[in-house]
């Protein structure tokens, strides 16, 4: 039974593969799968963020040749701020409305980790809490000009240029970045442990 990653996200990757070091001869495959990201008007952040992850594990599963023979894991982060929840931004004038809404504000972070064998689908959400200094709009728009934060929920990278940007951060550092190690690495040992018994 091998590990399959539904994820397009090289950041993903790279720190699945560091969970992984642990396992003997630990390798997977990576499938990308397409689901329909929006929010349902109403349901809570954090539902949102676990429902998006098991759809993406289950769609990844569909994908994988001999299906039932692999575990698939699927990530989705979002940015909470309030009452707002915040994706990527589909342009410039929408990354910039998302970092003058972050500037000198306390925001959360939800990651949420599906990982499903066909018959289990096991889940974990992250919350952390990350504070942003003041930016001045001469910075929002130097930033957004590097492109960095096009593709990232919150349109910001804490571990790029966004990072300069982050004052303070409460809970998972890797969660942020879009896979939180500690607990995807508890629910590979379960599924692993499922698997066995
Ligand atoms: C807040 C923040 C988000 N991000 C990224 C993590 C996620 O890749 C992205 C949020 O979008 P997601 O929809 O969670 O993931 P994705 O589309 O990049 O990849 P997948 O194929 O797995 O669906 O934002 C950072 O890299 N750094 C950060 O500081």
């Amino acid at each position: 039974m091998g590990w399959v990653l539904a994820s397009t996200s090289p950041r993903r990757k790279e720190l699945f593969a560091q969970v992984g070091f642990t396992e003997k001869h630990f390798s997977f495959d990576q499938v990308a799968p397409d689901i329909d990201e929006s929010h349902i008007s109403g349901e809570p952040a954090a539902d949102f963020v676990v429902r998006l992850a098991k759809e993406k594990a289950q769609t990844g599963l569909a994908l994988c040749p001999n299906g039932e023979s692999h575990k698939v894991l699927g990530s989705d982060t979002i940015v909470v701020l309030g009452e707002q929840i915040l994706g990527k931004p589909v342009d410039k004038q929408d990354a910039q409305r998302i970092l003058s809404d972050l500037s000198g504000k306390t925001h959360q972070v939800m990651t949420a980790v599906a990982v499903t064998n066909g018959k289990t689908t096991l889940t974990r959400l992250c919350q952390t809490e990350v504070t942003f200094c003041h930016l001045t709009l001469d910075t929002i728009n130097a930033y957004i000009d590097t492109q960095e934060p096009m593709d990232k929920a919150g349109a910001y990278g804490i571990q790029g240029l966004g990072g300069c940007f982050v004052k303070s951060i409460k809970g998972s550092y890797s969660a942020v970045v879009g896979l939180p190690l500690v607990e995807t690495r508890e629910l590979l040992h379960e599924m692993n442990q499922i698997e066995l018994t």
